[in-house]
């Protein structure tokens, strides 16, 4: 993709619906807390710099690749630093609305809770200084610095369930959401190894957040376990992610209940869960208007950004300014918030048509 339209992709307002915290941590960062545990001896850096610098990795090794990010970002003032970078990260691409998921995690050695874990998430986010956040009903901070309209992202929060949890896990991760709904937390996301763990094992929990109001997400289709993917079809979340390795049955399941989807172009071509992207599903269900957002999954572990991932999508798909800003816009419809919160980003996304030159 060339210049311009790279910087005409960062212009336009977006809507990010899949980013994982720990996924999203910029290389810098992550080369920093690296070098500093080197020197405590607690990790050997070159092991690490070679793992962080590895392009192609299978599914597999990214998922190994997060146990290594873990340790680099265990400690409570690391979680909520890394927090503060991703939503500016965001925010600087003109992400205009974020929903940001993470796995809440224990740590005896160093007294993390899971809720510990997610307060220092809720820090980061209150540390954000350049640009407004919108985290919560009442959490909008001034609109004005010294009479300058300033930029401003809404920012709401999924708890991730690791696929590696217990039945009794994924319950506290639940019972936390409830607990934190007041401050942005908005739903529940099923993710991890997609060979580990049983659909089963998750599904009281699942079934809990929903009848207690929150929104679902499910990782679904990464691996081809058909008949995992029909159960969580038939469960009916609100979304769900890649959908990836469906077979004919599923894909007619999927259509049929309208379930949108969130497409992960470079993590879907760079985990090689698709071979090539002129044969990703994208193309299908955006023919056939099949409700869909574009998103990054892990910025840092791919070096993609959200408008990198419409840049990729209109030069593989050829689709055209005007295509690009109907598919940001229409990832409002799909957002884990309320009508009033879509009636603000809508008047955002109407304000921006002339500046973008539609
Ligand atoms: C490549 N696609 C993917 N498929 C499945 N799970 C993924 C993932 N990318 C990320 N995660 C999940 O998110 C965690 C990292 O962020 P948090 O520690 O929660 O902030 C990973 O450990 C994994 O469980």
């Amino acid at each position: 993709m060339n210049r311009e339209n790279m910087e005409w992709c960062v212009s336009m307002p977006k809507v990010e619906l899949h980013a994982h915290l720990n996924g999203s941590v910029r290389n810098s960062t992550l080369f920093e807390l690296a070098r500093a545990l080197g020197e405590k001896g607690v990790i050997v850096f070159s092991d690490v710099e070679n793992v962080i610098m590895k392009d192609d990795r299978t599914l597999h090794e990214v998922l190994k690749l997060f146990d290594l990010i873990h340790i680099l970002t265990t400690d409570h003032s690391t979680i909520t630093r890394i927090t503060k970078e991703v939503i500016e990260d965001f925010a600087s691409e003109n992400v205009v609305y974020l929903e940001l998921r993470t796995t809440p995690k224990r740590n005896g050695s160093i007294g993390m809770s899971k809720r510990s874990y997610m307060d220092a998430v809720m820090e980061g986010l209150r540390a954000v200084n350049s640009v407004d956040v919108d985290y919560c009903p009442t959490g909008l901070k001034n609109d004005t610095v010294n009479g300058t309209a300033r930029k401003k992202i809404y920012v709401r929060f999924l708890l991730s369930i690791d696929r590696r949890e217990s039945t009794e896990a994924a319950m506290e991760t639940v019972k936390l959401a409830l607990e934190m709904r007041d401050l942005g937390v908005v739903g529940i996301d099923l993710s991890g190894n997609p060979i580990v763990g049983n659909w089963g094992t998750f599904l009281p929990a699942l079934k809990f957040a929903r009848e207690q109001g929150l929104y679902i997400t499910l990782h679904c289709g990464e691996v081809p376990n058909q008949e995992e993917i029909k159960a969580m079809i038939e469960f009916l979340p609100q979304r769900i992610g890649h959908a990836c390795c469906f077979d004919k049955e599923n894909w007619k399941k999927l259509k049929t209940a309208k379930i949108p989807v969130e497409i992960c172009l470079t993590s879907n071509i760079r985990t090689e869960t698709i071979s090539s992207i002129d044969i990703h599903h994208f193309v299908d269900l955006y023919k056939e208007k099949h409700p869909l957002a574009l998103c990054t999954d892990d910025s840092g572990v791919f070096s993609t950004s959200l408008s990198g991932e419409y840049g990729l999508a209109s030069s593989a798909f050829s689709l055209g300014k005007t295509e690009m800003f109907q598919l940001a816009e229409n990832a409002i419809d799909f957002i884990f918030s309320d009508d009033g919160v879509k009636a603000n980003l809508r008047a955002t996304f109407k304000a921006s048509v002339e500046k973008l030159d539609l």
